[in-house]
C-alpha cells in the first residue's frame, strides 16, 4: 500500500464518562473510499468531527499526509483539504445556492472570489444535479436538493479527503443511484473518501473496505463483503440472540430498495 493520506492512530473522545470513540486506528490511502460504519451511536459521527475538527480530540493523532490535524482549528484543517458534509444538513438558507458554493471556493486555498469564481459555481451546481438553480435561495430547495448543494459546497473546498457522513441516506430508490453515481464519479476521478453509512447498498457499490466501530472501539477493518459478513459485526448491528446463517446476503441486486442495518429499529433489520 502505498503512504496512507490519512493515518489516525489511538484517537479518543469522551463526553463525561462515556467514551465515544476509544482509541481507534485505522489508515486511508490516497484514492481510496472507505465505508465507516457501525451500529447507532457507536461512535462514527464523533470520529468525523474529530478529523474535521469540529471536536478537539482528548488523545491521539490525525495525520493528513505530512500535517498533524489534532489540535488545529477546523478552518485550518479546510485548509490542510478536508471537507465534509453533515448528517443533518447545513445550509445557508438565506442565500442563493450559487452563494452557498462561493462561501466553499472562498475557503479554498488560494480563494476563488467575484466573476472568476462563477464558471466554477456554476460547474459544481451542474456536478452535484443543481444546474439551472443558481439564484434560488438554498432554503427552498427540497431536503435532498440540500444534500447535492452541501456537496457542492464540499467540493468547491477542492479536498484531499472529503468526509460524508451519511449523504445517502433518506432518498428514495432512484436518487440512491443517482446519488451513488455520482459519489463513484468522485471516486473515479481519485478523490479519496469517508463515508459514514448505514445504507449497505451504496457501501457495497462504492466502498472496497469498510472500518466498523462499536461502542466507540474499532470492531473490523478490511474488504467490505468480507467484513460485513463477519459474524462479530453482525452480532454488533443486530444483537447477541441473531443466528448469523439467516443474515441477508452481503451483496444487492442494484435497483432494490437501501437495505439498511440499524439498531433504533429496535433490533430489527429494517
Ligand atoms: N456532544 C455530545 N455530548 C455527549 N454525548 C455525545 C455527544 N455526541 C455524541 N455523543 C454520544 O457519543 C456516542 C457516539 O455518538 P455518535 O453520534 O458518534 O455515534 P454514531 O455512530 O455516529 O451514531 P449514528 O449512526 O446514530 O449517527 C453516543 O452515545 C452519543 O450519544
Amino acid at each position: 500500500m502505498s503512504a496512507p493520506l490519512l493515518k489516525v492512530t489511538g484517537l479518543t473522545k469522551a463526553f463525561g464518562g462515556l467514551v465515544a470513540v476509544d482509541k481507534l486506528g485505522f489508515e486511508v490511502a490516497p484514492g481510496e473510499v472507505i465505508g465507516l460504519v457501525g451500529p447507532n451511536g457507536s461512535g462514527k459521527t464523533t470520529a468525523m468531527n474529530l478529523i474535521s475538527g469540529a471536536l478537539r480530540a482528548d488523545r491521539g493523532s490525525i495525520r493528513l499526509g505530512d500535517a498533524e490535524l489534532v489540535g488545529l482549528r477546523p478552518d485550518r484543517i479546510v485548509r490542510h483539504g478536508v471537507a465534509r458534509t453533515f448528517q443533518l444538513v447545513r445550509v445557508l438558507g438565506s442565500l442563493s445556492c450559487a452563494d452557498n458554493v462561493a462561501a466553499g471556493l472562498a475557503f479554498h486555498p488560494g480563494g476563488a472570489f467575484g466573476a472568476g469564481a462563477r464558471e466554477r459555481i456554476d460547474a459544481l451546481l451542474a456536478r452535484v444535479g443543481l444546474g439551472g438553480r443558481e439564484a434560488l435561495p438554498a432554503g427552498e430547495l427540497t431536503y435532498i436538493d440540500q444534500k447535492r448543494l452541501e456537496l457542492a459546497r464540499a467540493l468547491a473546498l477542492a479536498p484531499r479527503l472529503l468526509l460524508l457522513d451519511e449523504w445517502l441516506a433518506g432518498l428514495n430508490p432512484t436518487e440512491l443511484r443517482e446519488g451513488i453515481a455520482l459519489i463513484r464519479s468522485l471516486r473515479d476521478e481519485g478523490l479519496t473518501m469517508i463515508l459514514v453509512e448505514h445504507v449497505m447498498e451504496a457501501v457495497h457499490a462504492l466502498c472496497n473496505r469498510c472500518v466498523v466501530m462499536n461502542a466507540g472501539v474499532l470492531l473490523a477493518d478490511g474488504p467490505t463483503a468480507e467484513v460485513l459478513r463477519n459474524p462479530e459485526v453482525v452480532r454488533a448491528y443486530l444483537g447477541e440472540d441473531v443466528e448469523t446463517d439467516d443474515l441477508p446476503p452481503p451483496h444487492l441486486p442494484t435497483g432494490e430498495a437501501p437495505t439498511q442495518l440499524n439498531l433504533d429499529a429496535g433490533g430489527q433489520h429494517a
